[in-house]
C-alpha cells in the first residue's frame, strides 16, 4: 500500500448499492470511462464485472445524457435547463415499483462527474434511499498549473521528477497519463497547463505540440483540456524574429500562423497562460507595451478558436518601495482594457504565496475585467513535501474574504465565479504539487491538498472539514477512530504551520533561494532589497513588522472601505496581520495584555507543541492503516517537529537580538545556538 491510488481505493463500504447492471443506451469515449470507472469500482467492492444493458428493466443504476431516452423518460427537460455544460443530477426514481438511481446530465463528462460523485458517496457511507442531487461547479474553468520543466524538473516541485516524459513523447505514453485524468475528473478538474510560467520558447515548436498532442488525446475523454504557459519572447527566440513587440505586425502575424497550428494539431486545446515582465521574463514592457498591449495581441491571436489568455498579475520591482503594492499601481490602470478572452490571474495574496497574507488588493478593484485566484499547492513557503499542512483552510480563507469592492458581501468567492459580475469567464488556478513519485505528491497527506482544490474550485461552500472528511475515508479508513482524530490533525496543520514558521504577519524570512527554512538575519550587501528579509520585518531596538498604514507604504489604501481603515488602525487590525500591516513595538499591548514580544514567543512555542500533539495523535493511528503508509507519515511528522524547533529556536534567538527582552520562562527554551543556526542553513537536504 504506497499511495499511488490516491483516493480512488474503493474499499468496500457498510453498505452497497447494487450497480451490478447499469443501463446506458448511447456511447462515447467519456461515457465508456464513466463505465470503466463503475466497474473498477464493483470490481473492488464485490470481485465481479459490472454487466451493461440498454433497457432501464434491467438494472438499478441508470446513466446518460440529455439525449438518452432512457433518461428523457424519467427526467423532464426543464431539469437539464439550469446544469449547464459540466452539471449533473443524481435521483433515486422509482418507476412502478422499482427503485433505480438515475445519473443525468446535459453532456457525457457531466455524467462521468456524476458518476464519481455516487461513488463518493457509496465509499463515505453518505448514500441514501431518497437521493436527489442536483450539481454544477461554481467556476467553469478549474485548472492546474504545473511549473514543469522540459528537462523535467520541476520548478518549486517536491515529489520528483515532472510526470510528462517529454523525451518518450509522443511515441511513449506512460499509464500514469490517464491515471492523472481519471484522478483530475474525480474531483472536477477540467483543464491543466502542462509546462512552467517559466516558460521554455522551445514548447511551441512543432515537435513539441505533437508531445502535447499525445497527452490531450489521452486527457480528452476525462474532460481535460491542455494549455501552455508560453514566453513572450518566442517569436524572436523560437520564430526567429527581430524583436517580440506586440504591436509589430510580423509578430501578430507569428501568433496567428502559431495558433492556427496549435488548433490544427490540438482542435480543443485551451489557451496561454502567461508570465511577462516579472522576475526577469520578457513581455511587452520590453518594447515600451502594456500588459493590455500584450495580452490583446495573444488574445486576438487565439479568439478564432475560442481560445482564452490567462494573465498573470504576479509582477514586482526593487523602484517601488513596497512590494506588495505593485501588482495593484500597474494593473489597476489598465482595467476595462483587455479583450474578453482575457482574464488576470492573481495569486491570492500580494506577495507571495506565505503561510498566511491579506487578501490581493487586485481582488474586485478591477470592476471591468475578470479575475481569477492562483493558488498554490505545492508547499513552497509551507514545508514542502515534509511538512504536514492542509490547505484548504488557506484556500477558502482567501475565497471567503470580503472584498467590500460591490458592498459589504463582495467576497473572492463571489467576485470571481460570476455572481457578483457577470463576466464570460469564471476560473480558478493552482500551482500543482503532482510528481514522478509513487504517491504523487511526496507527502501522503499533500495528496490531500490537490484534491482540496478540486473540491473547492467545483463548491467553494463546502467545508475544509467536509472536505477532509471524504479525503480520509477514501484514502485511509472509514473508522471514526482513525477519522475524526486525523481530521483534527489537518484541521490544526496550516495554522500550526504559520505559528511556528511566521505567526502575527510576519512573512518572507524565508531562507534564500530554496524557502525551506529561516534566515531572518539573511543579507546580500549590494543585492536586491526586496529579497531580503529585513526588507520585510524590520527588526530594530524598537520593534518589528511592516508599516504599510497611511503613514508608512500606504498599501492600506488600495483596500476597499472599511477595510482600509481597519487594516490601518494597529488596535482594529486582526492581529494575525498585526506586523503585516504595521511596525509595532516589542513592548506594545496585545488584546490579551501579553506585550507583542512574548506573544511571539508564545505563538512560535505554540507551533511547535501543535507539531508534538500531530506526532502522539499518530502514534495511536497504526492499528487502522497499512505499515507502509503509517511509517511514512510518522518520520515526516518527525521532521516537521524538528523543523519546527529549528524555526522558533532561528526567530527567537535573532529577533531577541533586538528585543532584548527574556523569552518567557514557561516556554520550551532554545535548544540551539544562534551562530550554529546561521552557519547552517535549514535546507530539506537535511533530512535526506
Ligand atoms: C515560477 O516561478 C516562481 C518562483 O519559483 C517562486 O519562488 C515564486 O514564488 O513565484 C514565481 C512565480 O510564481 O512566477
Amino acid at each position: 500500500e504506497d499511495g499511488s491510488k490516491l483516493w480512488l481505493r474503493y474499499t468496500p463500504p457498510e453498505a452497497i448499492y447494487d450497480f451490478s447492471t447499469v443501463t446506458m443506451d448511447e456511447t462515447s469515449p467519456t461515457l465508456e470511462k464513466a463505465l470503466k470507472e463503475l466497474n473498477i469500482a464493483w470490481q473492488s467492492f464485490e470481485g465481479k464485472d459490472i454487466q451493461t444493458s440498454k433497457t432501464t428493466d434491467a438494472g438499478s443504476l441508470v446513466i446518460g445524457t440529455s439525449k438518452s431516452k432512457n433518461i428523457t423518460s424519467v427526467i423532464s427537460s426543464k431539469d437539464f435547463d439550469d446544469l449547464g455544460n459540466d452539471g449533473y443530477i443524481i435521483r433515486n426514481i422509482n418507476k412502478g415499483g422499482k427503485q433505480s438511481i438515475t445519473i443525468a446530465s446535459n453532456t457525457d463528462i457531466g455524467v462521468l462527474y456524476g458518476v464519481f460523485h455516487f461513488l463518493r458517496l457509496i465509499q463515505t457511507n453518505q448514500l441514501s434511499a431518497s437521493i436527489n442531487i442536483v450539481e454544477k461547479p461554481k467556476y467553469d474553468i478549474r485548472i492546474l498549473n504545473h511549473w514543469d520543466n522540459l528537462d523535467r524538473t520541476v520548478e518549486r516541485g517536491y515529489a520528483g521528477y515532472s510526470l510528462w516524459k517529454w523525451d518518450e513523447l509522443p511515441n511513449t505514453l506512460s499509464p500514469r497519463y490517464e491515471a492523472y485524468a481519471r484522478a483530475n475528473a474525480s474531483i472536477g478538474i477540467n483543464a491543466t497547463v502542462l509546462n512552467n510560467v517559466n516558460a521554455s520558447p522551445q514548447i511551441l515548436s512543432k515537435e513539441y505540440l505533437h508531445k502535447v498532442k499525445a497527452l490531450a488525446d489521452i486527457f480528452r475523454p476525462y474532460g481535460l483540456k491542455v494549455y501552455l504557459a508560453v514566453n513572450f519572447s518566442s517569436p524572436k527566440e523560437l520564430g526567429g524574429l527581430p524583436n517580440s513587440d506586440p504591436l509589430n505586425k510580423e509578430v501578430i502575424k507569428w501568433w496567428n500562423d502559431k495558433a492556427k497550428e496549435i488548433y490544427s494539431i490540438i482542435p480543443d486545446f485551451g489557451g496561454f497562460l502567461v508570465k511577462a515582465n516579472s522576475e526577469g521574463l520578457p513581455g511587452p514592457q520590453d518594447y515600451g507595451r502594456t500588459h493590455a498591449d500584450g495580452a490583446n495581441m495573444l488574445a486576438d491571436a487565439l479568439k478564432p478558436y475560442n481560445g482564452i489568455v490567462m494573465w498573470r498579475a504576479f509582477v514586482y520591482n526593487p523602484s517601488n518601495e513596497d512590494r506588495a503594492k505593485q501588482a495593484y499601481l500597474e494593473f489597476m490602470p489598465l482595467d476595462g482594457q483587455f479583450r474578453d478572452n482575457v482574464i488576470i490571474q492573481i495569486k491570492n495574496g500580494p506577495i507571495d504565496f506565505q503561510p498566511r497574507e491579506p487578501f490581493s488588493p487586485l481582488f474586485g478593484a478591477m470592476q471591468k475585467t475578470p479575475e481569477m485566484v492562483e493558488f498554490q499547492i505545492t508547499q513552497e513557503y509551507l514545508g514542502f513535501s515534509n511538512h504536514l499542512a492542509y490547505l484548504a483552510p488557506l484556500f477558502k480563507e482567501t475565497l471567503d474574504s470580503d472584498t467590500y469592492a460591490n458592498g459589504k458581501g463582495s467576497t473572492i468567492a463571489k467576485i470571481t465565479d460570476g455572481t457578483l459580475r457577470p463576466h464570460k469567464l469564471t476560473a480558478i488556478a493552482a500551482v500543482a504539487n503532482i510528481g514522478e513519485d509513487t504517491n504523487w505528491c511526496g507527502h501522503h497527506f499533500a495528496q490531500s491538498n490537490w484534491y482540496a482544490f478540486g473540491r473547492l474550485a467545483w463548491d467553494h461552500q463546502l467545508t475544509s472539514k467536509q472536505i477532509a472528511d471524504e479525503w480520509i475515508k477514501m484514502t485511509f479508513s472509514k473508522d471514526n477512530g482513525f477519522v475524526n482524530p486525523v481530521k483534527d490533525i489537518m484541521l490544526a496543520s496550516r495554522e500550526a504551520v504559520v505559528d511556528y514558521m511566521m505567526p502575527m504577519g510576519l512573512h518572507h524570512i524565508f531562507a534564500f533561494g530554496h524557502h525551506y527554512g529561516p534566515e531572518p538575519w539573511g543579507d546580500v550587501p549590494g543585492g536586491r532589497p526586496d529579497w531580503m528579509p529585513w526588507y520585510y520585518h524590520n527588526a530594530d531596538s524598537v520593534g518589528l513588522g511592516f508599516d504599510r498604514s497611511i503613514t508608512g507604504s500606504n498599501a492600506v489604501s488600495q483596500y476597499f472601505s472599511p477595510l482600509k481603515e481597519i487594516y490601518n488602525d494597529a488596535s482594529r487590525c486582526p492581529e494575525n496581520l498585526l506586523l503585516w500591516f504595521h511596525y509595532i513595538p516589542w513592548s506594545y499591548k496585545m488584546k490579551n495584555g501579553r506585550i507583542m514580544w512574548d506573544e511571539l514567543c508564545y505563538k512560535y512555542n505554540s507551533g511547535v507543541q501543535q507539531t508534538r500533539s500531530f506526532q502522539q495523535t499518530w502514534r495511536q493511528m497504526q492499528p487502522y492503516i497499512d505499515e507502509q503508509r503509517f511509517n511514512d507519515v510518522k518520520s515526516k511528522l518527525e521532521i516537521q517537529s524538528q523543523d519546527a524547533v529549528w524555526w522558533k529556536d532561528a526567530c527567537l534567538l535573532y529577533f531577541q537580538t533586538f528585543s532584548k527582552r527574556p523569552i518567557p520562562s514557561d516556554i520550551e527554551p532554545p535548544v540551539h545556538k544562534l551562530e550554529d543556526l546561521k552557519k547552517i542553513k535549514l535546507d530539506m537536504k537535511h533530512h535526506n
